[in-house]
């Protein structure tokens, strides 16, 4: 491995052989000292004992929560967020401060907004200005923190319209055109982008200064590095290269268990 980056699991893609709160100290026992989850309760403003629970677990982990999906409603049943959902706009926004509220508690510095498949029912227009409006007021949110909001290309969702990076950088260019907000970046999924059909190393040599965060798994599979074809390790030298010094984020299944599928990191690799 030729990079210094650091890497943060996703403990909703890994360590699911566990029940949730149990995945932190997983991770920390496996040697990381990070952790990014999706949104990891049922509702987007879910009861507050259930909040305190994850803030638990994550602290009694002694892992930091690099990252958190905001909600991003029926994840298992296709859905891919709210932010661009007109009719389910005000949930996105009640959970806004729920979620920056948990990222407070642990000093969160990424909040994924996942954009959100088109609905029938309202234009696609109509679809962008709202994720405009949504994403300024969870910008806003997230800089009272000093955290920053995330816009991410997806695969596998035919009806999730940001595919590629230049989708989510246009995205970001409206909101950032329309609100003061400087705190809003891509989140480069190097799987996601590469089964979608960009030009990852385009993107990495053109775009690394507005990549916020960035994730990976390989291809075909989305399992751990090593085995697909994708050249992982060499683009993440170069967003190194190229001046990113954020997290890694894990975020694959793994192809055996969790704790087996970290074979690929070079030991040691404790406090990575
Ligand atoms: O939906 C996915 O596959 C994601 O990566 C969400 O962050």
């Amino acid at each position: 491995m030729s990079h210094q980056l650091k890497y943060t699991v996703n403990c909703s893609l890994l360590f699911t052989e566990l029940p949730l709160l149990e995945r932190p100290a997983a991770a920390r026992r496996a040697g990381f000292s990070a952790v990014e989850f999706w949104w990891p309760f049922v509702e987007a403003v879910p009861p507050q004992r259930q909040v305190d629970a994850f803030v638990t677990a994550v602290t009694d982990a002694g892992v930091q929560l690099t990252g958190l999906n905001f909600f991003a409603g029926d994840m298992p049943g296709g859905d891919r967020g709210l932010v661009s959902w007109p009719k389910r706009s005000s949930e996105f926004r009640d959970n806004v401060d729920v979620t920056v509220g948990i990222g407070e508690r642990l000093g969160t510095q990424g909040f994924n907004a996942l954009y959100g498949n088109r609905v029938d029912g309202s234009s696609e227009q109509e679809q962008d200005d709202v994720a405009v409006e949504n994403l300024a007021l969870a910008a806003q949110a997230a800089a009272r923190i000093g955290a920053t909001v995330l816009v991410e290309p997806v695969s596998g969702a035919e009806r999730y319209p940001l595919k590629v990076a230049s989708d989510a950088l246009s995205v970001i260019d409206r909101v950032q055109a329309a609100y003061d907000v400087p705190n809003i970046g891509l989140l480069a999924d190097l799987y996601h982008l590469a089964v979608n059909g960009d030009d990852v190393d385009r993107v990495i040599a053109e775009h690394t200064d507005r990549v916020a965060h960035v994730q990976v798994a390989d291809n075909p599979g989305r399992n751990e590095p090593g085995t697909g074809t994708l050249p992982l390790d060499h683009q993440l030298t170069a967003l190194e290269g190229c001046g990113y010094a954020g997290w890694v984020g894990l975020e694959y299944k793994p192809s055996t268990t969790s704790e087996a599928s970290f074979g690929w990191i070079p030991t040691p690799f404790q406090e990575n």
